[in-house]
């Protein structure tokens, strides 16, 4: 393919964040270019490098990280907040309007709070037996190799040499690693992906540099390896102690402003099914003044939310293990609750939603990380008689163009919907 410099003006911010324009044969894509501003690109087809900006757009500010542009972690990092927020915004109402629905988007309200509170850094062994960790690079595969990143919260200062550490301990099997990691008040809590079953060699060396990273809890695949200390999350009241490798909100302010905002829609509300419930985000604070029934398909985090409700001594959550994609709830199951509350992963929670707009529940509470499949089933929602009541994006993806978005859809007031008795 042959590629050719082009002068560009952008005319608005993709779904990824990149620069949209007219080049000479139709819409380019420039990564890292801002609406309003006129650009030099070099073109390769419809995609666009960013050479030079010609005339700035009045929002454009200094990026804070020396690696953007090549860390493929930040989409956005030189837009304006405020303009960054109403971006995001309108990716949220054009995906509605685009599934058919014409609905008001609140303002985002930004939860970076302290900062991203997990990360999954990626480890490559290469032929000269170096290791690189770090993110993987934008829209390579390669791994840029990153000492620092200012998107995570404090807690998490130790991540990145603790990852070093533990990607040098298994560089000898040259497999590629994924090593999540999570900040808790414990410590940190690391979860190695990608290395297979480890050896006797092989766990002895990661046991002892767990220790002398002062880790709380090292696992492999969910499967424990060692544990100093026992990570305890605060969910409401609740304690609870997450397995290894479970999934949590990127933030903790986004954690806390959700389930906020959550059990203030459900006021009055008596009994609840938080569906895609995980260890019990929602569910926990919820039971402080419902009954819940919490799903999900992971054994293990339900039961530590079923154990964090005992321990925490708030009346017990009932459990279910089920696969929703394949099994969701069925109309005539969801009749028994006064509200749900449905946070599926980014693949949305379409057979549930068609549930949903078959039954009559009164209240459906949708929280999702994904714009698309987040308007694709309010949609269906809708299609089945609820209505909008409101619409609130919570922005804990700071620099990317995901967005946290709750959604609260009501069915009309059943006396306007029934038949006069009479008449
Ligand atoms: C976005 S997380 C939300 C978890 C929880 N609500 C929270 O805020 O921490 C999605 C959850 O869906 C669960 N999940 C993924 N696929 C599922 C499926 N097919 N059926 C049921 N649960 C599923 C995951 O285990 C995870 O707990």
């Amino acid at each position: 393919m042959i590629s050719l410099n082009a002068r560009i003006k952008i005319d608005r911010l993709g779904q990824k964040g990149e620069g949209l324009g007219r080049g000479p044969d139709g819409q380019v894509a420039v990564p890292y270019a801002l609406a309003g501003e006129t650009i030099i690109a070099e073109l390769d087809g419809a995609q666009g490098k960013l050479i030079e900006v010609l005339t700035p757009s009045p929002d454009r500010i200094e990026p804070f990280c020396r690696y953007f542009a090549s860390c493929g972690g930040c989409a956005v990092q030189t837009l304006a907040p405020a303009p960054t927020a109403q971006w995001k915004r309108e990716l949220l109402s054009d995906a509605l309007r685009q599934a058919g629905l014409n609905a008001s988007v609140d303002p985002p309200i930004d939860a970076h709070g302290e900062g991203r509170r997990r990360a999954t850094f990626h480890a490559r062994t290469g032929a000269d037996g170096r290791t690189a960790v770090g993110f993987m690079q934008s829209r390579a595969h390669d791994i840029v190799e990153i000492t620092e990143c200012p998107l995570l919260a404090p807690a998490m200062s130790g991540a990145l040499p603790a990852a070093r550490a533990l990607a040098d301990a298994l560089a000898a099997s040259g497999k590629p690693l994924d090593i999540h990691v999570t900040a808790t008040a414990a410590g940190l809590d690391i979860d190695l992906r990608g290395c297979g079953a480890l050896d006797e060699h092989q766990t002895k060396r990661l046991v002892r540099r767990a220790l002398s990273l002062d880790l709380a809890r090292l696992s492999n695949h969910g499967a424990l390896i060692t544990v100093q200390r026992q990570p305890l999350l605060e969910m409401g009241r609740a304690l609870v102690a997450p397995p290894p490798g479970v999934f949590l909100q990127a933030t903790e302010a986004a954690e806390k402003l959700l389930a906020e905002k959550i059990c203030a829609a459900l006021e009055g509300v008596e009994t609840v099914a938080d569906l895609f419930a995980g260890v019990g985000t929602f569910s926990l604070p919820i039971a402080e003044f419902a009954r819940v029934c919490a799903f999900d398909l992971e054994a293990p985090a339900l039961a530590a939310l079923a154990r964090g409700a005992r321990a925490s001594g708030l009346r017990p959550v009932k459990t279910e293990t089920r696969d929703l994609f394949r099994r969701p709830l069925a109309p005539k199951d969801l009749a028994a609750y006064g509200a749900v509350v449905l946070d599926p992963p980014r693949a949305g929670a379409q057979e549930q939603a068609r549930a949903l707009a078959e039954s009559g529940a009164p209240l459906v509470i949708s929280v999702s990380c994904n714009i698309r499949t987040f308007a694709r089933d309010a949609a269906i929602l809708c299609a089945g008689g609820y209505e909008i009541v409101r619409i609130q994006p919570i922005d804990q993806f700071r620099c990317s163009p995901h967005l946290e978005i709750i959604g609260e859809f009501r069915r009309p007031a059943v006396k306007a919907r029934r038949r006069p008795l009479l008449g």
